[in-house]
């Protein structure tokens, strides 16, 4: 495979940032491969090769790369000016457009990423409660905030390990929860119920294998919250588009605030916090100073509003519908592979989300992740890129020749890493 001309800008990356890069998911080891454009369902890397983008930057780019009423809008809100210090009339529409989306959604506000739009939820609780500690599934992955950083790595035990330099004031005000273990969980919640400000999940936390939250856990989550005054926020910047209303609402239950991103404007910096007006309160400033002031130079942005309002417009239930059963067929293509290939491993996911999980190391490998990650470079090799994590996605622009294509790449790529471990 050709990738001369990726190597030779990260032989430069590496001189001016650290390891070459600005954001640790997208490294690769030796080198990434540097992509020069996208259009619908397909990358154009640097050294002129065409892949179908499953990843399509970690499952955000819903309608592909450069869709063109998504290229459209945008352009026309960057030819009126690209920020102000004041709002904007599209920041109302498309409020009023996300607000429809979710009956839980009565207030919502606007960040440039999902970690920020995660961080102002906790503080929200933290401010509408006026307790320190926030409860968060062990594993689960919430973007780069302290206080959701402990724990966040997929491994599933209830040690609070912390990203490096954690403060201990910050990782002691974090507990962690076993994922869909009702039990298991009120056990914990239980012993801090008078000291927590929420309990943050992800309904289908993709870090800890991309499951659905069972509705008997979500339902023991929902009664100790009504009970003990905690918010219950649920963390959909991944998983929201797996239902036209979201996560919760397809699994059957409801948060006080749920954190949103990437599909939502699927392309331009976004995150917002939408919730019920009880607890979105502590962010009015039209009552004298709020209780949490909250600011960001490209909060509701022009850009990303429009291309919010462009991603909504194009994310129909029939869209939703449509990707879903495609994300199904991948699944099924999948396993099916897999199990001609004799490997246990998992394939995991919801709607148009799926996600393989290395669990066994093939002969001639020293780990799974090992061979998931060549098997990440074999697709890379066949056409196909998606997660070196195992991790990938529909977009609309996506038909069936698509996902065809991706299983023949699936079953090749799985052959010759299998074949080269036995070599
Ligand atoms: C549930 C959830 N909450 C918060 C965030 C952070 O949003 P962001 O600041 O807009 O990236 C995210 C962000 N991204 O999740 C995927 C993320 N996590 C990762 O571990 C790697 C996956 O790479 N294959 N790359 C990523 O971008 C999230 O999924």
């Amino acid at each position: 495979m050709n990738t001369e001309k990726s190597a030779a800008l990260y032989a430069r990356a590496v001189e001016v940032m650290p390891g070459g890069n600005s954001r640790t998911a997208v490294y690769s080891s030796p080198y990434p491969v540097y992509v020069r454009s996208g259009s619908g369902a397909r990358v154009t890397d640097v050294d002129g090769v065409e892949r179908i983008d499953f990843l399509n930057n970690s499952t955000t780019l819903i309608h592909g790369h450069a869709h063109p009423e998504m290229v459209e809008a945008i352009a026309a809100a960057v030819g009126h000016g690209t920020s102000f210090g004041m709002p904007t009339p599209v920041e109302v529409e498309y409020a009023e457009a996300l607000s429809a989306r979710n009956a839980t959604f009565e207030h919502v506000r606007f960040t440039s990423s999902g970690t920020e739009a995660v961080m102002m939820a906790v503080q929200a609780a933290r401010a509408h409660t006026g307790r320190p500690k926030i409860a968060k599934i062990a594993g689960a992955y919430h973007g780069a905030y302290d206080a959701v950083a402990v724990n966040n790595d997929g491994s599933g035990n209830l040690i609070s390990h912390a990203v490096t330099g954690n403060p201990e004031g910050v990782v002691s005000n974090t507990v962690v929860i076993p994922f869909n273990d009702p039990e298991g969980s009120l056990e914990v919640l239980r012993r801090h119920a008078d000291e927590l400000a929420c309990v943050l999940i992800d309904p289908v936390p993709w870090r800890i294998g991309l499951l659905p939250a069972s509705k008997e856990w979500l339902d023991a989550l929902r009664e100790f919250c009504d009970t003990t005054g905690a918010l219950l926020i649920s963390d959909e910047v991944g998983s929201y588009r797996v239902g036209y209303h979201g996560a919760m609402e397809l699994l059957g239950a409801e948060a006080d605030i749920t954190v949103l991103g990437k599909v939502i404007a699927a392309g331009m910096p976004i995150g917002a916090v939408a919730g019920r007006r009880r607890f979105m309160g502590v962010f009015d400033p039209s009552k004298g100073k709020p209780a949490l002031p909250h600011s960001g130079s490209y909060n509701a942005n022009p850009v990303s509003m429009s291309s919010g309002l462009a991603s909504l417009r194009l994310l129909t239930p029939e869209a939703h519908e449509r990707i879903g059963l495609l994300g199904e067929q991948a699944r099924v293509a999948m396993r099916g592979a897999l199990a001609d290939a004799g490997l246990d491993w998992e394939v995991n996911g919801l709607g148009s989300l799926f996600r393989v999980v290395a669990t066994s190391a093939p002969a001639g490998y020293d780990s799974s992740a090992a061979a998931m990650k060549a098997l990440y470079w074999k697709l890379l090799e066949n056409g196909i890129h998606v997660g070196d994590s195992g991790l990938g996605c529909i977009s609309t622009p996506m038909g069936e020749e698509e996902v065809a294509e991706y299983a023949a790449a699936f079953s090749t790529s799985l052959d010759q890493v299998l074949a080269e471990g036995r070599a």
